[in-house]
């Protein structure tokens, strides 16, 4: 190294003289990077490289690059420039973010809320330890290749009760604490259970995110609250939450999804009494492709019907491609006379609708949380490039017309947080069966206003990234994810037309004889 005043620091002069391809160096952000023999293996080329060599390419890095690339290639810095420190923001592992909005507004110091305890802090800190040094990277890995979630990575969530907490609050948490002692399960309330949504979430991997047993905690949860054989329900419990076995929700087919009276699947008692025999298909199945049991909507002698099949012979499963990874493990699957002990139903023969729709208002808040922390994601991603994109000789951030987009984008995030938290401390404080009565408009309608909010923030995110915005890796890959699969949670869990609906009909319902 020609001219190093120490091992580790030099001289912008001294970083100056190395500017050939025999020995090419350059800084960025304060620190020096010893080129020479990365040049051939330089995804954007040596040409610019070289163009670039002994210089400050600080301003060319970030117009380029995220900052994670200088994490990754971290063996290149070979030190830092005399008396001058770095200033981009190093994130590490469980941190929050400093930049404005990219945190709901009890995350960042200068706020307050009257929602959270200490508790809700610790769980938080803990989840996004855990999301960021564990889940994520094994997320993107997955998401990019189409695999299924490890064993060993449920085994990790099983033993911190992570599973546990998918389910939401609960007795199935009593006796136990989550992540090291976080919060006891008794004390989970449905904040954490807020929590626990977007920080999962935080991992940017949306196939793997309902890869990673989006299935059980939409259906085991009707196990819980349904299933009559005390004992079979708590065996099934068990061998899930700690996850031994894997569950899925099968309700939709090809021929009916939110038209549950179109279900063709069939569950006929055998002359005994003693099973039902199921025949039919299923399509969409989160999770079914690497599923042992399966809660099934079938067709009964007089209505509609819930069953937990396990898995067997007779019940195949076919891999479908949506526009998110396989690594969701989306099935069809076909149940071809599968025969199940009638201690399988979840509550009444003939009376499934209520069990499915007990169901919908957690799922549908979930999704919810989920997706408001994507916006947040996408938003924090526009913040920053808006900030380090330099066009026509100015952060893109000068131009209003982008200063435009981001105010739309931070409003969107915060009113619908803003109301999920609302409707949240409404759960916290009422019964089951007063959630069931009072809540499922206004969780529809939140759900479906929130979706929409998602297409103008991936809308107006994309047009901000331009290009980047529709490729995948690189620069934009958060938002080229957000725009490819935003639509899932329009969709999933009752469409936005159905959940507006929904919403106002319950609220039409209710309505006094009031007049103008
Ligand atoms: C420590 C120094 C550098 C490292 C480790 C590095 C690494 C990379 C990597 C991994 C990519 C692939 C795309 C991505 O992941 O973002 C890339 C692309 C690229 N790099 Fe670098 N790079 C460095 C410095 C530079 C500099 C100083 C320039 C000068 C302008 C440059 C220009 C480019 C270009 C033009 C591309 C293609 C970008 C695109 O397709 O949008 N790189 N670089």
């Amino acid at each position: 190294m020609p001219g190093a005043i120490s091992p580790t620091t030099f001289s912008r002069a001294q970083v100056a003289k190395n500017n050939t391809q025999d020995s090419l160096w350059c800084i960025i952000d304060h620190k020096v990077y010893d080129l020479t023999d990365f040049l051939d293996a330089h995804p954007g080329g040596n040409i610019v490289l070289q163009q670039l060599g002994g210089q400050d390419a600080t301003t060319a890095f970030y117009n380029l690059h995220r900052h994670e690339v200088l994490q990754k290639y971290s063996g290149l810095c070979i030190g830092t420039i005399q008396d001058e420190t770095p200033e981009v923001v190093d994130p590490q592992p469980g941190d929050l973010s400093a930049v404005p909005y990219a945190e709901p507004t009890w995350l960042s110091p200068q706020f307050s809320s009257p929602y959270y305890k200490p508790s809700h802090h610790q769980l938080r800190k803990a989840l996004r330890e855990f999301v960021d040094a564990e889940l994520k990277p094994e997320a993107q890995q997955k998401e990019a290749d189409g695999s299924y979630i490890s064993q060993e990575m449920i085994d990790k969530m099983a033993a911190n009760n992570i599973l546990a907490m998918r389910l939401g609050p609960g007795k199935h948490l009593h006796g136990k604490t989550a992540l090291g002692g976080a919060v006891k399960g008794e004390e989970f309330d449905y904040f954490h259970d807020l929590i626990t949504c977007q920080e999962l979430a935080r991992v940017l991997s949306r196939g793997f995110q309902d890869g990673n047993m989006a299935g059980m905690s939409i259906s085991l949860t009707a196990v819980r609250s349904w299933m009559k054989d005390t004992k079979l329900r708590d065996a099934v419990t068990e061998e899930c939450l700690s996850g031994k076995k894997k569950m899925s929700l099968a309700i939709t087919e090809a021929f009916a999804g939110s038209d549950v009276a179109g279900l063709r699947t069939t569950a006929e008692k055998t002359a005994e009494g003693t099973h039902y025999v199921i025949n039919g298909t299923k399509k969409w199945i989160t999770n079914g492709m690497f599923s042992d049991y399966f809660v099934v909507g079938c067709k009964t002698a007089k209505g509609f019907s819930v069953i937990l099949v396990p898995r067997d012979d007779n019940v195949e499963t076919k891999k479908i491609k949506t526009s998110y990874s396989t690594a969701a493990g989306t099935a069809f699957i076909q149940f071809d006379n599968v025969k199940v002990p009638i201690n399988h139903l979840l509550g009444e023969e003939d009376k499934g609708f209520q069990v499915i729709m007990s169901n919908f208002n957690h799922e549908r808040w979930a999704m919810t949380a989920a997706v408001i922390q994507w916006m947040r994601a996408v938003t924090e991603e526009c913040l920053k490039w808006s900030n380090q994109r330099i066009v026509f000789g100015k952060p893109l951030s000068d131009q209003p017309v982008i200063r435009a987009k981001l105010a739309r984008m931070i409003q969107h995030t915060e009113a619908t947080q803003a109301w999920l938290e609302s409707i949240t401390h409404q759960l916290n404080t009422m019964t089951y069966q007063l959630q069931n009565k009072h809540l499922g408009g206004p969780i529809g309608l939140l759900k479906s206003f929130t979706t929409r909010c998602a297409h103008e923030v991936a809308d107006d995110a994309c047009n901000i990234f331009g290009g980047r915005g529709i490729t995948q890796g690189g620069m934009g890959k958060v938002v080229e994810q957000f725009h490819r699969t935003y639509k899932f949670d329009a969709i999933l869990g009752g469409t936005e037309e159905i959940l507006s609906d929904l919403g106002v009909r319950l609220a039409i319902k209710q309505m006094p004889k009031a007049r103008l």
